[in-house]
């Protein structure tokens, strides 16, 4: 540490002190050293345990592919696994350990598929779900890559051939085997949920409603897929699958990780509500300010079906629902045979009704609004026919007939939807059009749904203003939804989601810190230690320019 220096040239700053020409104290140096080497400690210790607890073993349910398509389930992580080449094992990648000692792990990417049958009131939908198997735990990595509309009538319309109900499902399930490798058949689990129009005829014929489920069940489990069940999920059910599909599929879940699912009753206005209008079936879902659940399901349910026709005198029926010019023939024996309106029976001097559209929407509004019974409430507030609907809250999505109605009405515009005077406006003046007039416009529609496009509008305004409460205000909060991303809105993805258990009950443990920060936190301490080093070696090694000042 001697210095020859002669000092008169010195710069003065911590290190050209050293340059002076005057002997620094041994105590100082030694105080210099113990810093030095405390702060060297420091960073070598910082590097070790940031890179040790980043880079923890990977979580031991890590898929690992196999040519065979066997369980991959049952198979561990093993850090040496390389993939045995199969045709499922698309991509395999280098994880380092920054900093770090533990080396180079593989980590293996395969797919993994599902598959979800929507038997609803008016028809089937096979849904094929994909995601990658290590990240099963992850949000928003499950991915809708096929639907498949089979092709007739829903499965409760089996009710009289009930062996058909089965088969009839055969074509979506050959796309579905088209879709999956066949290495991985045998463990992509298939569920079917039946909705409404099962209930309903569970309702009317319980024996009749076995059978088809029995008949569906038979041909799934010939499938060669995992089946795992096919039955009628409740009205609560679906409004929150419907609600969890939704909110996972906007990423509602993923800031705070699954927590958030499940202390969401918590976080009020991260999630959106969903709104769900099907062929029988309507659910409202969202997470409420009121914590306190008046009614026990806490949700709403309810199905609507039919119209009262007590005061017809004839078998002539003006519908104002209907466009100017149009006409449809009913069946009495059809329209009372469903249990929503067996009740309402009459013996009628006539065996047909003949519709003849009026087209008159707000004549059409108001005999819709008979149907929502708002006179008795049980609890502090109700939607309609005594169920009771808490305060309305945040966002809503809303999907099936809310979307394919005010999708054809042009009336679904994201991110800025249209206030609740533009769309009342547009579909008053749709149904004002004459039937020939909207026939000749949209010939490229099936007729059934353009016939019901002007009904389906006042019922939709019905139900969310009437029934639910929604006003001016809050309108644009609704927001018409088909499809998020690749996948469909609706009750289906959060239904797999849920039986699969891809929905942890913990959040899963992932790194604690973000990439960057922990980039970020290596650099620093990287910074740090060659700083320390390079003060040391200074120190010790006094390098010329600083024996003799050159300033
Ligand atoms: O939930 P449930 O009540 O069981 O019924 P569903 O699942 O069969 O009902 P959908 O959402 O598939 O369809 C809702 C209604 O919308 C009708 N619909 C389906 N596709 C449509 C489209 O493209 N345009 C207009 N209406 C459509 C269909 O006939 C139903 O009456
Ligand atoms: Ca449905």
């Amino acid at each position: 540490m001697d210095d020859p220096g002669d000092g008169k040239n010195a710069v003065v700053h911590p290190i050209s002190q050293q340059c002076d020409g005057t002997k620094p104290k041994m105590s100082s140096t030694r105080m210099i050293l113990l810093i030095l080497g405390f702060l060297s400690t420091l960073a070598v210790v910082a590097l070790i345990a940031v890179a040790v607890t980043q880079n923890q073993p990977l979580p031991k349910n890590i898929k690992f592919c196999t040519e065979k398509g066997s369980d991959t389930r049952s198979h561990s992580w093993q850090t040496d696994g390389l993939c045995e080449s199969g045709p499922l094992c698309v991509m395999a990648s280098t994880h380092w350990v920054w900093f770090g000692a533990s080396g180079v792990a593989w980590a293996l990417f395969c797919q993994q598929y599902g598959i979800v049958l929507d038997a609803g009131s008016s028809h089937t939908n096979l849904y094929v779900y994909e995601w990658p198997a290590e990240k099963e735990n992850d949000t928003g990595v499950v991915k809708q890559v096929e639907v498949c509309k089979v092709e007739g009538p829903g499965i409760s319309g089996y009710s009289h051939a009930t062996e058909k109900a089965g088969p009839s499902l055969a074509q979506c399930l050959q796309q579905a085997k088209e879709v999956i490798p066949s290495a991985q058949h045998k463990e992509t689990p298939v569920y079917l949920g039946a909705t409404a129009g099962m209930r309903l005829l569970r309702l009317q014929n319980e024996s009749a409603a076995d059978k088809v489920l029995s008949s569906v069940g038979n041909t799934l489990r010939s499938a060669p897929f995992n089946f795992q069940g096919a039955r009628i999920i409740t009205g609560q059910e679906e409004g929150a699958y419907g609600w969890i599909t939704i909110n996972y599929l906007l990423g509602n879940f993923k800031q705070s990780g699954w927590k958030k699912l499940l202390h969401s009753l918590k976080s009020l206005s991260e999630t959106s509500g969903a709104l769900d209008l099907g062929g029988a079936s309507t659910q409202i879902t969202f997470v409420s300010k009121d914590l306190s659940s008046e009614s026990p399901e806490n949700q709403l349910y309810f199905r609507l079906y039919g119209k009262d026709y007590q005061t017809m005198e004839n078998s002539d029926l003006p519908d104002p629902c209907f466009h100017k010019g149009y006409e449809r023939t009913i069946n009495i024996s059809d329209f009372f045979k469903n249990p929503c309106t067996s009740d309402k029976k009459k013996q009628l001097p006539f065996s047909q009704l003949y519709i003849k559209g009026e087209g008159d929407y707000q004549k059409c509004r108001e005999s819709i609004q008979k149907l929502f019974n708002k006179s008795i409430c049980p609890y502090s507030s109700c939607s309609f026919n005594e169920i009771y609907l808490p305060p309305l809250q945040g966002d809503f999505g809303a999907f099936s007939a809310f979307y394919f109605v005010m999708n054809f009405l042009n009336l679904t515009s994201e991110p800025n939807p249209f206030a609740l005077n533009k769309v009342t406006s547009t579909i008053e003046s749709f149904c004002a059009q004459p039937w020939q007039e909207v026939k000749r416009a949209y010939h490229h529609i099936k007729e059934k749904y353009l016939s019901e496009y002007c009904f389906s509008g006042a019922y939709i305004l019905s139900l969310l203003e009437n029934g639910y409460g929604f006003t001016e205000n809050n309108w644009q909060m609704i927001h018409f939804l088909g499809k998020i991303g690749s996948s469909d809105a609706g009750w289906t993805l959060g239904y797999m989601l849920n039986l699969t258990n891809m929905i942890p009950a913990e959040e899963p443990a992932g790194p604690p810190l973000s990439h960057g920060s922990y980039v970020g936190l290596m650099v620093l301490c990287s910074l740090v230690l060659v700083s320390v080093l390079l003060f040391a070696w200074l120190l010790f090694h006094k390098p010329k320019c600083l024996q003799k000042g050159i300033v």
